[in-house]
């Protein structure tokens, strides 16, 4: 089904949450099942997501059971040499059954409640392939959503040697959404230091 500026975002949407990194800057520990205020970092990101979108999907490439003990599809990438963000969502996008999917990090446990709604707003409005983030201070490149479609270029683009995600939104018509003001909501926690304060 199209997406229609009149379809609530959780009609049309599936989330991908991105768990599948090596944790280098937290000393290669599985960022997303840390703890932080009580509670592993993806749990935050469960809670504040689940309720804008369809169908949840995480993307893990260790302890996929305590992953999958969250209740919903954990899909490993194709290979197992940490190639980055891109082959995590290429990885889920094959099971995504929405014309729209939304982007997230396991380590931002504080995201908008708004966040589908308006990255889709934006895309929709604008034609776009994709909108992500941006806060007074910097863009979210890994906050966004994409046109299901546009997901699919993601295997071709996984053979190259171009795997950052910025580079790979300029290959998409894709602009930003502005969060102005809620430059806490993107607290992204990937070092240990970041955990701690
Ligand atoms: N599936 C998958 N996800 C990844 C991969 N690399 C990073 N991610 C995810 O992408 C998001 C941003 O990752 P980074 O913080 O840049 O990388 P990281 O591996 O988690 O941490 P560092 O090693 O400290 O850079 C996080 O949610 C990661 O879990 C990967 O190779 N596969």
């Amino acid at each position: 089904m199209a997406a229609t500026p009149s379809m609530s975002p959780h009609q049309q949407l599936d989330a991908i949450i991105l768990a599948g990194g090596e944790g280098r800057r937290v000393g290669g520990r599985d960022k997303g099942l840390l703890d932080w205020q009580g509670k592993p970092l993806i749990a935050w990101v469960i809670e504040c997501i689940a309720p804008q979108v369809k169908q949840v999907y995480i993307s893990a490439n260790r302890n996929i059971e305590a992953y999958a003990a969250f209740g919903y599809a954990v899909h490993t990438d194709q290979s197992n040499d940490f190639r980055g963000p891109l082959a995590g969502i290429a990885a889920c996008a094959a099971h995504c059954s929405s014309d729209w999917v939304l982007v997230v990090p396991c380590d931002c446990p504080a995201l908008p409640n708004e966040l589908a709604e308006k990255l889709l707003a934006t895309a929709v409005s604008e034609s776009l392939e994709a909108s992500y983030a941006v806060d007074e201070a910097r863009a979210h490149f890994l906050c966004a959503v994409f046109q299901k479609q546009a997901l699919e270029g993601l295997k071709t683009r996984l053979q190259g040697d171009d795997l950052s995600v910025k580079g790979w939104l300029k290959t998409l018509r894709c602009k930003p959404t502005a969060f102005a003001g809620m430059k806490d909501a993107f607290l992204n926690l990937n070092t240990l230091e970041s955990k701690r304060r």
